[in-house]
Parts: structure tokens; sequence; C-alpha cells
């Protein structure tokens, strides 16, 4: 990627159709270079007292314009698995390749955003927020940083605030920032972990249409991490479900056909309750343990 010139986003970006369905993001079985590979993933805590296996031999791909959503109950190791892809994590067996290349620590191809989007800084505007990692990351002069930084702004139409105060903003312009300011380091891929989960039903609701909507107009990839089943069918293109603690991959799912329009449907029904005895299923014995390690 060049860091001269703005770039031009990597895919044709459709309109924005406002409240629309987000169109299907290419499928698992359309032949396409995998984006990021995750092969044979076991990522374990170890404390003086405890070994802790969150993850264990995890297997997923990500293809380019995915919404990729990682589902499972609480503690299954969805957020250790985003800490690891983020770099911030080594793997205790197992590959995690970018681009066929491995990761080896934090990097601005893959850029965070945070729940509440909490790394915006209050005391700075819109354009500040999103010309911080820029200028931080030395990778860009001064000029090519404000010119991406209106261009990405633009993209997620919010030129008319970029000299607003984030808390002069609503939960869904925040959210446009947060994913701006990640966008203008040109990532490989967006990794958000549960972005939405202190959020009241409706606003959630309202997060997840904006989300999809700006996904319609500039087509990133998205890592997404959720324990809400109803919010990974809406938000995902596919969902990789993983078993209880430790978290075991149970199965990928094709979601890209259905999002918030399609709740309440029998085919969102249908993949709900698919879903939810996948989760649960070992509950009733149907699902043998593989072996693991003592935790
Ligand atoms: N820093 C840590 N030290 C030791 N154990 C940890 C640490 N962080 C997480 N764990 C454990 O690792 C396992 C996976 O945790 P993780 O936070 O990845 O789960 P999760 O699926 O993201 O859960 P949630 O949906 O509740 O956020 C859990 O058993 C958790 O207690």
């Amino acid at each position: 990627m060049t860091s001269s010139a703005i770039a031009q986003p990597r895919h044709i970006a459709g309109p924005l159709r406002s409240g629309g369905r987000a169109s299907p993001a290419p499928g698992a079985d359309t032949v396409m270079p995998k984006l990021l590979e995750v092969e044979g993933l076991t990522l374990q805590y170890k404390t003086p007292q405890h070994l802790v296996t969150a993850t264990y031999r995890v297997d997923c791909a990500v293809h380019d314009q995915d919404r990729y959503v990682i589902l499972g109950p609480s503690g299954c190791g969805k957020s250790t698995m985003l800490k690891a892809i983020g770099g911030f994590m080594k793997p205790e067996e197992g590959h995690i390749r970018l681009r066929g290349r491995e990761i080896v620590g934090p990097g601005p191809d893959r850029m965070m955003v945070f729940q509440e989007f909490e790394q915006l800084m209050p005391w700075k505007t819109v354009m500040e927020n999103v010309l911080f990692p820029m200028r931080i990351s030395g990778r860009f002069k001064r000029k090519d940083a404000m010119e991406r930084a209106l261009s990405v702004i633009d993209k997620v139409k919010l030129t008319k605030f970029r000299d607003a105060y984030p808390h002069t903003l609503s939960g869904g312009m925040k959210m446009r920032v947060a994913i701006a300011r990640a966008m203008a380091m040109e990532p490989d891929i967006l990794l958000m972990d549960e972005p939405f989960a202190a959020l009241d039903a409706l606003t959630r609701r309202k997060m997840q249409d904006e989300l999809l909507q700006l996904w319609e107009q500039v087509r990133f990839t998205l890592m997404f991490v959720t324990h809400s089943i109803e919010e990974a069918i809406i938000v995902g293109s596919r969902i990789l479900v993983l078993s209880p603690h430790p978290g075991r991959v149970r199965a990928e799912l094709d979601a890209s056909e259905l999002d918030f329009r399609s709740v309440g449907t029998p085919e969102f029904g249908a993949l709900s309750q698919k879903i939810h005895g996948l989760l649960f299923e070992h509950e009733l014995g149907h699902v043998p343990q593989p072996e693991e390690p003592e935790l």
C-alpha cells in the first residue's frame, strides 16, 4: 500500500442504500484468496496458579469484504481470539496469517474499534481524532494525512461535522468517526469486539443498521465479535459458531442473505434455531468432547 497518495477504496463502493438490505458479501464458496487465515489456533493464559485454555484448535478463514462474525457464549474465547488476531497475544499452537504473512505483533493492517468507541478523544474534534493515528504512526506527511482524513470523513458522511467534538455527536455518528479513524490507516481488516454490547435494544438495532449501511458504501472487511445470535445474523455475512469454554469451532454458517429486515422471517428464525442448537447441543450430551488439555 502506498502512503503518499490518498488511496482509492480497494473495492468498488456500491451506492449507500439507506435502510436497505446489505448486499451479500462474496460467499465462502466463491473462489477468492484468503485475507486472514486461522489454523489450529489454541490460545492459553498462563498464570502462576492457572492454565486457562481460551480457544482450542480453531480454524477459520476471512475473505475480502466479509462481515465475519465470531459468535459464542461468554467465556468461549472470542475476545481472546480477536486479541491474537490483533497481534497482542501469541498462539500456544497454530497460526494466524494475514495475506499469507504470519502475524507476529500489532500492526496498522488490523485496526481495532473498541466498545462504545472509547478510543475517541473528547478534547479533539472529529478531524483531529481521525488525524491522530496517522500522526503518531509517522507514516504520512502532514498534507497527505489531511487529505486522507478529509476523504474518509466524507466517505462516512460527516463532512459537516468535522469540527465537532465527540460529545455533540449521536452514537451512530461516533461509530462512523471511530471507523473513519481506523479506515484512514487503510487496514486490511477492521476488528470490532462487542461494540454494541452496552447499548439498549433500540439503539443497538440502529447502530447495526448504520454499520451495514456503511459497509454497503465502503465495503471494508470486518471481523465482529458478539454473543448475541440475533446480532450475529443481522451483522454477519458469515458466522463462526464457537462452543462454550474453551472455544472450538461448532460450525461456520452463511448469513449473507439476512439482515435486520429479515428479523421475524422464517429464514431468520430457522438460522437462529440452528445456531441455538449448535450452541447448546453439548449440554444435551449430543456432541462428543474432543481431546483437550487439562484446564
Ligand atoms: N487476562 C486473562 N488471564 C487469565 N484468563 C483470562 C484472561 N482473559 C480472559 N481469560 C479467560 O479466558 C477465557 C476466554 O475469555 P474471553 O474474554 O476471550 O471470552 P469471551 O468469549 O470474549 O467472553 P465474553 O463474551 O464474556 O466477553 C475465559 O475463561 C476467561 O476467564
